[in-house]
């Protein structure tokens, strides 16, 4: 199964209300979709150190591991079987400012009007909450074969209010 990370940095605006920093993903798994900077662990890093490199290449955003609030953990099934374990987090401290990259175009956008429309079919369901503050554990199933993003999406768990074990990841 693939361990894998997402990052929200958020931002408040003096006359816009909230944003969250989204990517336009421009390769891989969920190309042309909406996501958060995120990807895989390489060996021996932990969840955190890999979204803090993730955010870093994809956009080139700086945030410190501390810094990273874990939101969410969600489970990926493809055809009954664990496919992709995501670590969800979410910041509001971070330097620099957002950079294309090979595989994203970064783009702010009101938490109001993120576009679940172009994103994967679950994310609906749990990241309106995590933009909230709040904590989810989510299972979520597909169907069809490989590769993911062309699998149908069939059913879900979730539980919100979840707390994570203190002093890891
Ligand atoms: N928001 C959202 N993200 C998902 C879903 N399913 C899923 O695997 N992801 C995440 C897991 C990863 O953090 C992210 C992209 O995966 P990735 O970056 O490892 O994929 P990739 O194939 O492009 O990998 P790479 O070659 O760039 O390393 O997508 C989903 O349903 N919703």
């Amino acid at each position: 199964m693939r361990e894998t990370t997402l990052c929200f940095p958020m931002r408040e605006r003096s006359d816009d209300g909230t944003e969250v920093l989204l990517i336009e993903k421009r390769r891989g798994l969920g190309e042309g979709w909406y996501n958060g900077p995120g990807g895989k662990l390489e060996a021996g890093e932990t969840p955190r150190e890999c979204a803090v490199r993730e955010t870093r290449e994809e956009v080139g955003l700086e945030v410190e591991p501390g810094a990273l609030e874990k939101a969410g953990e969600l489970t990926f099934l493809l055809d009954g079987e664990a496919h992709t374990f995501c670590h969800v987090y979410r910041t509001r401290s971070f330097t620099g400012e957002p950079t294309t990259s090979d595989e994203a175009y970064p783009e702010w956008v009101a938490v109001d009007d993120v576009p679940y429309e172009q994103m994967w079919d679950d994310d609906h369901l749990w990241l309106p909450g995590v933009l909230e503050g709040k904590t989810v554990a989510g299972e979520f199933r597909f169907e069809g074969g490989k590769p993911l993003d062309k699998a149908e999406f069939v059913g879900h768990d979730l539980e919100w209010g979840v707390s994570f074990a203190a002093g890891q990841k």
